[in-house]
């Protein structure tokens, strides 16, 4: 069996904030605004496997109306997340994301990402790709107001590898 999963996640860039991207925290001016760490790659993965389970998104799971998750680590969330796919049966088929931002260069530390959530995945790193794009100055990722993201996840169970 296949299930197809889609997430998409926005979080707005202010200063004072750590720049957490993938789980990586990368240097730049500005961070990302949100109740947890505000980690967007993380979250649109998150919010791709509970589509693909057909169990809503993070902040049904996650609310941010909970002082739990106040600065929570997205990591640990996703993993949660990823229990709950285990608990299906489920194993990581493939996942592609992207990033949307101007600003900062995400491709010197995309291979530690990949690392990052395929660890948490309990995949190996061949099955997760993620990339990213400016929108050439264009919008509010443009004017580096904030950084998007978007993943669909490909989950499998019951099939021969
Ligand atoms: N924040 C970003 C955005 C883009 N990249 C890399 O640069 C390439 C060119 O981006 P365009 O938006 O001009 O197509 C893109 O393919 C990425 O490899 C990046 O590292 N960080
Ligand atoms: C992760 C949660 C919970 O701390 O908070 P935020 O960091 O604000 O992130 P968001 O993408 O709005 O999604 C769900 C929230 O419930």
């Amino acid at each position: 069996m296949i299930a197809v999963g889609q997430g998409f996640d926005v979080h707005q860039l202010v200063k004072g904030r750590p720049c957490i991207i993938g789980g990586v925290t990368i240097p730049h001016e500005k961070g990302l605004l949100g109740h947890s760490d505000a980690d967007v790659l993380l979250h649109t993965i998150s919010d791709a496997i509970l589509g693909a389970l057909a169990l809503g998104d993070i902040g049904r799971h996650f609310p941010d109306t909970d002082p739990a998750f106040k600065d929570a680590d997205s990591l640990v969330l996703l993993k949660r997340v990823w229990e709950m796919a285990k608990e299906r049966g489920y194993r990581l088929g493939n996942l592609d994301a992207t990033i949307i931002a101007q600003k900062p260069k995400m491709a010197p530390y995309i291979p530690q990402m990949v690392e990052v959530i395929a660890s948490a995945l309990e995949a190996q790193p061949e099955r997760v790709n993620v990339k990213a794009t400016t929108t050439e100055q264009l919008g509010f990722t443009g004017r580096g107001e904030g950084i998007a993201a978007q993943c669909i996840v490909c989950l499998v169970k019951d099939m021969l590898r």
